[in-house]
């Protein structure tokens, strides 16, 4: 087995990226800094393959710090059948499976159980091994433990050492035989209790055969007796059959005969029947040549009365025929005499509608023309209506007017008023300009007496000349004054001015009025123009109103003509629908006396037809009445026709009844003679002689077969009884037999134990010495002298001896101790193991320069291993392994550098 290939994800030092860390046969080197990631892969491949992990490193441990979980996979060449697997396992996640890399397949392994199991297979470890137990004691020694081991106590050294050796197995031996001898004698004790009690219950089985024998032979003579007097039984009843069977012969043959004698009485009333049957038919045959003659006259004539009567219903047809034709006859004739009445009618009608045409005429003529006049009448009323309203059409539009020319003429009289205005308006303007004016003179005045009552100038300000007291006060008066005459006149200007805005006013309503003017002209214009419209409307319907009722004077003229003629029109049109009803008449009438004519000839026809049946009648009755005379001869024949045809059937059964009588006769005279041959040989006291001893044979066997019935069912009981015995016999002797093997089975198993017991220490001594041995043959090759040697003892501990001088595994150097274990360990890789990979890490620590190229010597030739891998910061390896990995830290992760 060799690993092709470690990669690792998120763990430790080694980022979330797949490190990929490859490895080759033979001896690998994984070198780097302390702290690069080194130990890592070790405990990486402990983890997947032996499920290896540090008691003090929890799998979160291992997982990079902030990651969830942390990923390991190996991938290695297996011992059993060379093919590669890869072993996937998360750190802090639930994956563990193993991969086939031939088809990156799954393997059907579930739970860790079965994966650990398959490993060992495939890593070429014993089922029985535990595969943590030879990681961490030897395959991948963490590199605390290494020379440490060595340096614990003696019980603890066994802690570490048995296990690997295997040598507890002797130990676990001797216990579980104690279990085991333990249960041979508790099984030795219950076969002593059953052995007694199998012993008591057999006691009584010789007895018991004695009294079966006896038993037996007694029962064997019963039996013979018996069977003797069976046979004499069965030769008995055998006769006895005869007799009885002899008996049954006679009494059946009169029963036969019995039976016969009442069939010929059958038979004989049967004769007699028959006999009288034959003479009725005989007498049948008589009458019936009697009557022959008569009744062959009435069947001919009956068939003539057929043919006549066949004739007298084809005359009945014919006058039915008649019948008919006569009654149409009578219908067409009544239909003739209507028709012509109807010709009549029509013709009268046509004379009444000639003489009435004028009439008529002159009718429509009248009637048509007061039609006329009452559509003008109705014309007249409709003109009135116009009329009536076109007056007063006309009265309204004069009124209009007169109101109108009023209005005009009162605006005219507002014109010289409206012509003031302009005037007005000047006037306004000018007093509004005076008042203005005299305002601005009064601020003027004011301001100027301000200053002359407040200030002490020197100037006057009107004047200009030095301003004294009673110049002062002049000019303050003058100012004064001034003053109020202008205030004055501002308000009679106002006064003015109020006046004259109420004048102003009154012009403005004037000249506004004065401005409609020529809108009402226009309309009092058009207002003439409608009335003089108007007034010639109204003169037309006048003159339309008088020429219509001159046309409406002749009406009652019309009117009286019109009663005098008297309405012919109506009695003209109840003339023309008479005559429209039956002016087809005329047709029809010809039509039926045709029909008529037809008719007639049929009905002569047929009468002709029928006297060829004259007489007809006559001939029936004469033939009905001769078929009256032979009617009781013809009947005769018929009824005894059938009884006279079986003369002969019957004469026929007379004769076979007559014989089969005889016949039977003859029987019963050879069945009598029969009954007395078979009474000569029947004994009536043989038989009764033979059914007593019957009897009392019966009794005998009977008494003897209860007796051999219970004799043999105590045989039977003892039968039973000695077999139970027997066989409670057969398995005391099996009871013994396994008591005495069981004794030596016991004597044995002490042995074992025993053995046992002694072979721990033993089996440990030969195994630490043949290891003990090899491993003083590496150490000194490591260290390259011959003086020192190497002893590992039975408790485990490493003793070197130099120049007779012994030194203790704690007393020796750091290097010292190191090669010293290394020793050890290679020895029992070398010796006892099927595994052919290890793992070392630093095993250079403490070693100088020399033993350092010693110790790489040494591992380069070391046989029995396929793979080895070293673990180390210095890199005396990289130059001398053939496949050395680097590993460096950059910035806290670890990358791999592979040669
Ligand atoms: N859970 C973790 N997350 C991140 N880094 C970790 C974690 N656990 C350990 N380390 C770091 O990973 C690095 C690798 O340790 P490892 O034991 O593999 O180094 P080494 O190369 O064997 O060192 P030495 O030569 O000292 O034995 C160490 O620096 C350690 O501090």
């Amino acid at each position: 087995m060799r690993i092709t290939n470690v990669e690792l994800s998120s763990i430790k030092s080694y980022d979330d990226t797949i490190n990929e860390i490859d490895f080759r046969p033979g001896v690998n080197a994984i070198i780097g800094q302390n702290g690069s990631g080194k130990s890592t892969v070790q405990e990486a491949v402990g983890f997947a393959l032996f499920d290896y992990l540090d008691k003090r490193v929890s799998q979160g441990d291992f997982v990079r710090n902030g990651e969830n979980s942390g990923k390991v996979r190996v991938t290695f060449i297996s011992n059993k059948n060379g093919k590669k697997y890869t072993v996937e396992r998360d750190a802090k996640g639930s994956i563990y499976r193993v991969i086939d890399e031939a088809d990156g397949g799954k393997l059907p392994l579930s739970g860790k159980d079965e994966i650990l199991s398959w490993l060992k297979e495939h890593l070429g470890i014993p089922e029985e091994t535990e595969l943590e137990t030879l990681w961490k004691s030897s395959i991948g020694v963490p590199q605390t433990k290494f020379t440490n081991d060595f340096a614990e106590t003696p019980r603890n050294r066994e802690r570490v050492f048995n296990p690997l050796l295997e040598v507890n197995v002797y130990d676990d031996v001797w216990e579980d035989l104690r279990e085991a001898n333990n249960v041979i004698e508790e099984e030795i004790s219950d076969l002593e209790t059953e052995i007694e009690g199998l012993k008591s219950k057999v006691e009584d089985l010789d007895e018991k055969k004695e009294e079966f024998n006896d038993l037996k032979q007694e029962i064997e003579e019963k039996q013979e007796k018996l069977d003797e007097l069976k046979e004499e039984q069965e030769d008995l009843e055998k006769r006895e059959e005869e007799l009885e069977d002899l008996d049954d012969q006679i009494s059946d043959l009169e029963t036969e005969i019995d039976k016969k004698e009442s069939t010929i009485e059958d038979k004989e009333d049967s004769l007699e029947d028959a006999e009288d049957a034959l003479e009725e038919a005989e007498k049948a045959q008589d009458t019936i040549e009697e009557v022959e003659e008569e009744y062959e006259e009435y069947e001919e004539k009956d068939d003539e009365l057929d043919g006549l009567r066949e004739q007298a219903n084809e005359r009945d047809d014919i006058q039915d025929k008649i019948n008919g034709l006569e009654k149409k006859q009578t219908e067409l004739e009544t239909k003739k005499e209507g028709l012509e009445e109807d010709v009549e009618d029509a013709e009268e009608a046509k004379e009444e509608m000639e003489d009435l045409e004028d009439d008529v005429d002159r009718q429509e003529e009248l009637e048509e023309k007061l039609d006329d006049i009452e559509d003008k009448e109705d014309e007249i009323e409709d003109k009135e209506e116009e009329l009536d309203d076109a007056e007063d059409e006309l009265d309204g539009i004069e009124d209009e007017i007169e109101e109108l020319e009023e209005e005009i003429s009162e605006i005219e009289d507002l014109e010289d008023k409206a012509d003031e205005l302009d005037e007005l308006e000047e006037e306004e303007q000018d007093l509004r300009d005076e008042r203005s004016r005299l305002e601005g003179r009064i601020d003027d005045l004011e301001e100027a007496i301000d200053t002359l009552e407040d200030t002490e100038e020197a100037e006057c300000p009107t004047c200009g000349q030095d301003l004294d007291k009673k110049h002062r006060g002049e000019v303050l008066e003058e100012k004064r004054e001034e003053k109020s005459e202008a205030e004055d006149r501002i308000s009679e200007i106002e006064g003015e001015l109020d006046d004259l805005e109420d004048e102003i006013k009154d012009a403005k309503d004037a000249e506004k009025e004065v401005n409609r003017l020529p809108d009402l002209y226009d309309r009092l214009e058009g207002l003439e123009e409608e009335r003089d419209d108007k007034e010639e409307e109204i003169d037309d319907l006048e003159d339309k109103i008088e020429e219509l009722e001159e046309e409406v004077g002749e009406k009652d003229e019309l009117e009286e003509e019109l009663d005098e003629l008297d309405d012919p029109k109506s009695e003209y049109n109840s003339a023309k629908a008479t005559y429209e009803n039956n002016k087809e008449a005329e047709d029809e009438l010809e039509e039926v006396e045709e029909e008529l004519d037809d008719l007639e000839d049929e009905i002569d026809e047929k009468e002709d037809e029928l006297e060829e049946f004259e007489g007809l009648d006559n001939e029936i009755e004469e033939i009905e009445d001769r078929l009256d005379e032979l009617e009781d001869a013809h009947e005769t024949y018929i009824s005894k026709k059938e009884t006279a045809e079986k003369v002969e059937e019957r004469q026929e059964k007379v004769d076979d009844l007559e014989e089969e009588i005889e016949g039977l006769e003859d029987e019963i005279e050879e069945n009598e003679e029969e009954v007395e041959e078979l009474e000569e040989q029947f004994d009536e006291e043989e038989y009764e002689e033979v059914q007593e001893r019957i009897g009392d044979l019966q009794g005998e066997i009977g008494n003897l077969e209860g007796t051999i019935e219970t004799k043999q069912d105590r045989l039977d009981d003892l039968e039973e009884e000695i077999d139970e015995m027997e066989e409670q016999q057969k398995e005391l002797e099996d009871k013994q037999d396994e008591y005495e093997s069981l004794e030596k089975d016991h004597e044995f198993g002490k042995f074992v134990r025993e053995s046992m017991k002694e072979a721990r220490p033993l089996i440990t001594e030969i195994l630490v010495k043949e290891i003990s041995t090899e491993a003083d043959r590496i150490y000194r090759q490591l260290r390259g002298t011959a003086t020192e040697q190497l002893e590992w003892r039975t408790d485990y501990e490493i003793v070197i001896r130099e120049n007779g001088e012994e030194k203790e595994f704690h007393k020796l150097s750091g290097g010292e101790q190191m090669s010293a274990a290394l020793a050890v360990r290679l020895a029992i890789l070398k010796l006892l193991s099927d595994v052919d990979i290890v793992f070392l890490d630093e095993p250079t620590a403490n070693l100088d320069e020399e033993k350092r190229r010693n110790l790489v010597d040494q591992l380069q030739e070391l046989e029995g291993f396929e793979q080895l891998t070293v673990i180390s910061h210095d890199d005396t390896f990289e130059s001398v392994t053939e496949h050395a990995i680097s590993l460096e830290k950059v910035d806290g992760a670890t990358e791999v550098v592979s040669d």
